[in-house]
């Protein structure tokens, strides 16, 4: 992979912490489903969120991008109140699995390229680079060759392959990858695993949600395991004795079915795919 996809790149000393929650509490119909959240993601590291079912890895990854509201607290993206924050195209956000192209075919290289929507200025055209970003990152995710394939044609692995493509092509310095593994075979997992290595090797800054660290154990420098909405533990990586890697772990794992329907939100609405922010 060529060292474009850093964006900003390696973050400079003392450079704000890309992402941070502090106290930040989310409630769902009045239940909150993170309380009180304080955790801060220098630049530059790779991070894993892990935990149960239901303990909250994905709200807290939706709250740290604005897609859901907090009920208290604050949000600061690169040292910016989220509500301030401005430059999404900093932003590779890779959700739980491809929404677009049920009702509408879309091309593997389409659905890439809508990736670079937030980095785009209103009303231009695509550059010469916009295009190559495309195809560099089609070829950093080992699917060059299926550009002009329909989405729908894929495997839900590749497909998940096609969603980080999509952050490539952004440039973005910041990934937040939520569970980039589930439903995806071993072939993919290591795919994908080459990709989020170089990515944290060339100084970007990987947030990813996953059950176990798997072919990412080497790469992973962190890890924070939520429990019911609290952090439980914050530090080093869990070391896996067995198929899972958390102690205790009583996770089933709810995705068993990468083209099931789509998440929905509190109003029924499928989550979004755009990078928010991007208008
Ligand atoms: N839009 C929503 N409306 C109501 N409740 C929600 C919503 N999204 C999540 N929840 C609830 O909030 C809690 C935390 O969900 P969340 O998806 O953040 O957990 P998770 O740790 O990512 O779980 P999983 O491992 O199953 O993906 C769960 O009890 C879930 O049912």
């Amino acid at each position: 992979m060529s060292a474009q996809f850093t964006g900003a790149g390696a973050e400079l000393p003392g450079a704000p912490p890309a992402l941070q929650a502090v106290d930040a509490t989310v409630a769902y119909d009045g239940v909150p489903v993170l309380d009180g959240v304080d955790v801060e993601i220098p630049a530059g590291q790779t991070m894993a969120v892990m935990g149960p079912n239901g303990s909250g890895k994905s709200t807290l990854m939706r709250a740290m991008l604005g897609i859901v509201p907090l009920t208290s607290g604050e949000i600061l993206v690169h040292g910016t109140p989220l509500r301030r924050f401005r430059d999404w195209r900093r932003i590779g956000y890779v959700p739980q699995r491809l929404t677009a192209g049920g009702a509408v075919p879309a091309t593997v290289r389409e659905i890439v390229a809508s990736g670079q929507i937030a980095a785009r200025r209103r009303l231009s055209f695509t550059s010469r680079s916009d295009r190559q970003a495309v195809t560099d990152a089609l070829e950093a995710v080992g699917l060059a060759d299926r550009a002009r394939a329909s989405v729908r044609e894929l495997s839900g692995g590749q497909q998940q392959r096609v969603l980080i493509a999509r952050a490539l092509a952004g440039r973005p310095d910041t990934f937040v990858m939520d569970e980039p593994m589930a439903g995806v075979d071993a072939e993919n997992q290591r795919a994908l695993a080459e990709t989020i290595t170089m990515l944290g090797e060339q100084g970007s800054t990987v947030v990813l949600v996953l059950h176990e660290l798997g072919p990412l154990e080497h790469v992973i420098q962190r890890a924070v395991s939520l429990d019911h909405g609290h952090i439980v533990h914050d530090g080093e990586p869990p070391h896996p004795t067995g198929e899972c890697a958390r102690p205790g772990h009583d996770h089933q794992h709810p995705h068993p079915d990468p083209n099931a329907p789509a998440p929905r939100d509190a109003h029924g609405e499928i989550i979004r795919l755009e990078v928010p922010g991007s208008d």
